[in-house]
């Protein structure tokens, strides 16, 4: 059963945020799991990620899916469905362009569903189609993600916590240490980060030590 509170702290990574390295990749996310990350996004995506080398894509999934069940973290796979439902992922992300998201919630069953929204119209229709949470963003300027749209601000996020008193969500997008108390303050149940634990896997352990 998904509660928000596994928001809190959502690690998201690929080969490609580490320069290829998967070793490295591996060790970092091992830290991170040590270090309490609530929730493991696989997004093996874009210029220089495994993407297309079928074999070591999902094996290098399978590594760090074996990682998150030895720390009791669920594994999410992003866009990737079919390789999801193969490693029996806990749950999949997807965008508004990754397919119909009614279709997705019957395809996956009771897996964890998320799903980016930009507009109050795309988180009512995540909602409506069953999402167990949003992800909004980017809330600051990324380096993670080549297509990202603009950045909104903090003022994206309030609106749709507005909006939606009771939905979970998670922000993304540039967020590090300094920038994480006013994303919670804005209504963000969690913060999803990328560059601010592959550039600096202290982040985790430094995170913790605010206790927000
Ligand atoms: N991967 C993501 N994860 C989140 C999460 F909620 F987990 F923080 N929010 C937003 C995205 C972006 O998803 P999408 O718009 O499909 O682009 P991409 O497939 O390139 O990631
Ligand atoms: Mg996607």
């Amino acid at each position: 059963m998904f509660g928000r509170e596994q928001l809190k702290l959502y690690f998201i990574m690929g080969s490609q945020d580490v320069d290829g390295d998967v070793q490295a990749a591996l060790n970092i996310l091992r830290t991170a799991l040590q270090d309490g990350i609530t929730l493991f996004q696989w997004r093996e995506k874009g210029a220089g990620s495994l993407y297309g080398q079928t074999a070591t894509y999902e094996q290098f999934a399978r590594d760090c899916l074996a990682l998150c069940r030895q720390y009791g973290v669920p594994f999410l796979v992003n866009d990737d469905v079919d390789l999801a439902l193969k490693l029996d992922a806990e749950g999949v992300h997807i965008g508004q362009d990754d397919g119909d998201i009614t279709a997705m919630r019957a395809r996956i069953g009771d897996k964890i569903l998320g799903v980016s929204a930009h507009s109050v119209a795309e988180v009512h229709s995540a909602e409506a189609a069953g999402a167990d949470y949003v992800g909004l963003g980017p809330i600051y300027p990324t380096v993670s993600k080549a297509d990202a749209n603009a950045p909104t601000g903090l003022s994206w996020l309030e609106e749709a916590r507005a909006a939606f008193p009771q939905l979970p969500i998670v922000a993304i997008g540039g967020i590090n240490l300094e920038r994480a108390p006013a994303v919670f303050a804005a209504g963000a149940d969690g913060v999803a980060v990328i560059s601010a634990i592959c550039r600096h896997p202290e982040f985790v352990a430094e995170f913790q030590a605010l206790s927000l």
